[in-house]
């Protein structure tokens, strides 16, 4: 639905250049939320603007919906805008309006009848539940229902793609919380298609089917967030997903476990122990829910070698799980970063007699 093909922006001062989008290739499928996350200066708000071509790119394509924007004419570009909504951090509320009247504005500008607008404002508010508050000012409404107000105006001319510029960012986590809960019912319920940029890696993991990573101008990494989380060298997945612990390999095999829906449930680790009668020592361990499903990854340290395990490591593997053997000398500094909700840190479960339960000893 949204495509760019070497998407190249680069901006220009008196005495210097700032490349602020390198090539970006950026593939967003029909009805997605596609997520693109990045640093201070990544790229990202350039990225967003480059899209609606609010900002011109110096070289590459934009395509929405099959239509190069970047090859139409301006009157036709504006036409195809109309199909383009758009939300904002500080929601640019005209604060002489009152919200039906912010709400009407797209509606003025496509020259929609006064009747005709009246109805679409009414439904427009209802979709976002601000259906009692048509009269009142920005300045009487909070956060959250400023953001709604924003939507509201965005999807006036029933557009196919919204874009999201940092939409939650100024907002508190529980307001942030039912505005993403918003724009999913919404993804569903008119079908739209969403590409949203932030730096909050929470947005991501709550409401996105898909992701980017952008450094220095230039995507580093993208994919569904469901492959992203099976990828062990994905950072994106070790920053959604944070998992502690040390690859300290010596007389012991580590090994990255991912496991998500039902599997989350099943004792394996204990299984396996009891199974192979193998030491399990657990390194660290999360569950969380990211787009919606529950997803796992534990790593634990098998006792002696790679070739002493490789019968445990198959079990593993035989139940479905996503089982990556990691290499002593690997880097993986990135994943203790950050906050790991739930995570285990230095427990250990012994093997132990089949059908006895597992010992499992915290320690330290
Ligand atoms: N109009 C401009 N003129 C010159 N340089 C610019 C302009 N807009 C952005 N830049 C530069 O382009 C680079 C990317 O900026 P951009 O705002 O797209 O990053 P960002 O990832 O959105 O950052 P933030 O999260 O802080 O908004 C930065 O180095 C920035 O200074």
């Amino acid at each position: 639905m949204i495509r760019t093909h070497a998407l190249t922006k680069v901006f220009r001062a008196r005495d210097r250049e700032v490349t602020a989008l390198d090539h970006v290739d950026l593939d967003v499928a029909e009805g997605e939320i596609f997520g693109v996350l990045g640093r201070s200066g990544a790229g990202k708000s350039t990225l967003i603007r480059c899209v609606n071509l609010l900002e011109r790119p110096t070289s590459g394509t934009v395509a929405v919906g099959g239509r190069e924007l970047t090859a139409l004419s301006a009157r036709d570009l504006r036409a195809e805008r109309l199909r383009i909504g758009m939300i904002f951090q500080h929601f640019n509320l005209l604060s002489s309006r009152d919200v039906a009247g912010n709400v009407a504005v797209p509606l003025e500008i496509a020259g929609v009848g006064r009747a005709e607008r009246n109805r679409k404002v009414a439904e427009l508010l209802e979709l976002v539940g601000l259906s009692g508050h048509a009269k009142a000012y920005p300045a009487q409404l909070s956060g959250g229902q400023k953001q709604r107000v924003g939507i509201a105006r965005a999807l006036a001319n029933d557009p196919r793609v919204l874009l999201c510029d940092e939409a939650t960012s100024a907002l508190d986590p529980e307001t942030t919380r039912s505005i993403l809960d918003l724009l999913r019912d919404l993804r569903s319920s008119l079908g739209l298609t969403i590409l949203l940029i932030t730096h909050e890696m929470d947005v991501v993991k709550s409401i996105c089917d898909s992701a980017a990573l952008m450094e220095d101008g230039r995507v580093v990494e993208s994919g569904s967030v469901a492959d992203l989380l099976t990828r062990p060298d994905s950072r994106l997945a070790r920053d959604m997903f944070p998992l502690g612990g040390p690859v300290d390999g010596k007389g012991s095999t580590v090994v990255d476990i991912t496991f998500r829906g039902e599997e989350t449930a099943h004792p394996f680790v204990s299984t396996l122990a009891r199974t192979y009668n193998v030491d399990v020592n657990i390194l660290g361990a999360a569950v969380e829910t990211v787009g919606g499903r529950q997803v796992g990854r534990m790593r634990i340290a098998l006792d002696g070698g790679f070739e002493q395990n490789v019968v445990p490591i198959g079990y593993l593997r035989e139940q479905g799980l996503q089982v990556d053997v990691l290499d002593a000398d690997a880097d993986v500094a990135g994943a203790v970063d950050g906050p790991a909700a739930g995570r285990i840190v230095g427990a250990r479960i012994a093997a132990t007699a089949p059908g006895a339960a597992p010992t499992f000893a915290k320690e330290a």
